[in-house]
């Protein structure tokens, strides 16, 4: 017989299953009619019941964006928004705009009655802006957000400042901000000195068809073939893992972990000390500085600009440098046609030192989104991330309800903030002349995220000499499929190409250097020559968890001066 928790389950799961065909009917709605901002409301609503707040701030954004093209004839797609929106004036307020005291406390009637077609039009447009601002605001409280979360609830207040649901969401984010400010009720709420970085789901999208199975057959051929070009005495295989821990642990002692399969690069013949392993170039680079001499395509110091230097410029019209012919060839065959002469150069360049690290992801981005323009293939289709494991949590583990007051529940790993997940990448869209309705499929919110997810813990950065700020990122796909170990057997160096060369000798006693065919490369994502706890907290972020490789389980579990 079947138990009541296994009925509830299975209800919870009927419920979760038809919020998600649902959420696919609007994506194929939005696919026949991008510029319907009722569309993209009623998927908000969608994603704010699956739990994906992120995502409900995504689309009431996109929302909010084409109620200013409905309202303004001068704007790019004011004739499709508008159209779009008429085709719900002659019937009742769509549901979605229809929540709580909304409709009344805009104009004081249900439905728009007695209002002609133009009137209507412009009734809903008002109802539209509102119920994209609750959305935002309280989808960005439930990130964390809260001072993006803030001034979206302000906006929404100022059209409507006795709106019930916008009042409360406004003492919420208050509730929140004092706690995470430590002041005390009452007291006053600078809207400048609240926290706007958030968290969100990281996770392969149920409806992530992108995502390619990475131990099959046909993934690990088309990733050695690659690989043969750049190191040829190696493989990619399946690679055991021990499963990392959150921090401090007291199993460094014992004589098994638990292991996960992930993939690596093993050397298929010896390759002795000093031998060069890898050698990989890569396009997928970013740089924050608005003037600076590196090559915008492989991100190495730009030789000096002498009358023989090998330095070029862009052939048509803008002033993009790249460090040799071969680099410019490069980036006309791969990305540059995308960007040349679109003013994206200058977005999110010479950020506050605070934003250094989250302004190169963006670039990152903005390199990912004009390789996938210009190559003509979906974002996560590019072959410098396709095959990237994003740290991905199963989507049951992510699948927490948050509650408006509390934090972002632990499970939730990505970082997140409006500007850089979701209005500096519009932007940048923008900018590069693609139609951000129209190309929906391409850039969608859960698609950024998922080339963020990938980004973070595979991206190497390189700090300016001048003030020690991480200037230049990039991300190199072969070479992050080499795993951590502390006591590696390669060491890197990333000039023009990323490089990894077999140690001469080992860290760990002294032992020499090379590698046996058959053994993995094992690489070094921190300072080997840090203590333990150093090494453990440093490699943290890279790798995802307290690292559990031998030497620090040995070196956690060994008494320290004769102490146990
Ligand atoms: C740059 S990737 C390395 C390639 C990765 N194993 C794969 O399958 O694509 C980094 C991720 O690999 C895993 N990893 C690397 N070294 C590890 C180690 N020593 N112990 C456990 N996990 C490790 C972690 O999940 C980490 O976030």
């Amino acid at each position: 017989m079947e138990s009541a928790s296994s009925s509830v389950i299975d209800e919870k799961e009927a419920h979760g299953a038809a919020l998600l065909e649902r959420r696919q009917q609007l994506t194929d709605a939005l696919a026949d009619s991008p510029y319907d901002l009722i569309l993209y409301l009623e998927r908000a609503a969608i994603y704010s019941n699956l739990a994906y707040p992120d995502l409900a701030a995504g689309d009431a954004y996109r929302a909010l964006l084409l109620t200013d093209e409905v309202s303004d004839e001068g704007f790019e797609y004011h004739e499709q928004a508008r159209e779009a929106l008429e085709s719900y004036s002659t019937t009742p307020c769509p549901a979605v705009l229809n929540h709580g005291s909304l409709v009344d406390d805009l104009f004081g009637m249900a439905n728009g009655d007695g209002t002609n077609g133009s009137e209507s039009c412009h009734l809903l447009t008002r109802l539209a802006a509102v119920r994209s601002f609750q959305i935002l605001s309280i989808s960005l409280l439930l990130c964390g957000c809260l001072k993006s979360a803030l001034n979206f609830c302000e906006r929404g207040l100022k059209a409507t400042p006795h709106n019930k649901e916008l009042l409360e969401i406004k003492g919420y984010i208050e509730q929140v901000a004092r706690r995470r400010l430590r002041k005390q009720p009452g007291d006053p709420i600078d809207i400048g000195s609240l926290p706007d970085r958030g968290v969100v789901r990281r996770e392969v999208y149920p409806w992530n068809t992108y995502e390619p199975d990475r131990f099959s057959e046909e993934s690990l051929s088309f990733l050695n073939k690659q690989l043969s070009t750049m190191a040829p005495k190696c493989e990619v295989k399946v690679s055991n893992l021990p499963i990392l821990l959150e921090g401090e642990t007291n199993t460094d002692g014992d004589d098994v972990v638990a292991t996960c399969s992930q993939l690596g690069v093993f050397a298929k013949e010896d390759i002795a000390p000093g031998e060069s392993v890898l050698e990989e170039y890569s396009l997928l680079t970013a740089n924050n500085r608005l003037k600076e001499s590196t090559c915008d395509a492989c991100g190495t110091e730009l030789p000096p600009l002498t009358a023989d230097s090998k330095a070029v410029s862009c052939p048509e019209y803008c002033d993009t440098i790249f460090c040799d012919d071969f680099c410019a060839s490069k980036a006309q065959d791969e990305y540059h046609p995308a960007v040349c002469d679109k003013d994206v150069d200058s977005i999110a360049k010479d950020p506050d030192a605070r934003d250094a690290d989250q302004s190169l992801y963006l670039l990152l981005l903005a390199r990912l989104l004009a390789m996938s323009a210009h190559q003509e293939i979906h974002p996560l289709e590019v072959k410098e991330i396709k095959y990237i494991w994003g740290d991905f949590v199963p989507s049951s583990l992510n699948d927490i309800d948050p509650s408006v007051t509390a934090e972002p529940p632990p499970e939730w790993t990505l970082p997140f903030s409006f500007k850089y997940n979701v209005e500096i990448p519009l932007h940048m869209l923008e900018k590069m002349d693609i139609d951000i309705y129209a190309t929906l499929d391409q850039h969608d919110l859960w698609v950024l995220n998922t080339a963020y997810s990938k980004f973070r813990g595979t991206a190497s950065a390189r700090k300016s000499l001048r003030d020690g700020r991480p200037d230049v990122a990039a991300v190199h796909p072969f070479w992050c499929l080499a795993n951590h170990d502390c006591n590696p057997n390669v060491t890197w160096e990333w000039g023009g190409r990323m490089v990894l060369w077999a140690r001469e000798t080992r860290v760990m006693g002294n032992q020499p250097g090379g590698i046996k065919a058959g053994e993995e490369i094992l690489n070094h994502y921190c300072d080997v020559d840090l203590p333990v706890q150093q090494r453990r907290e440093w490699a943290q972020g890279s790798l995802g968890g307290w690292c559990m490789c031998q030497r620090c389980r040995d070196e956690a579990a060994k008494p320290i001066n004769g102490t146990t």
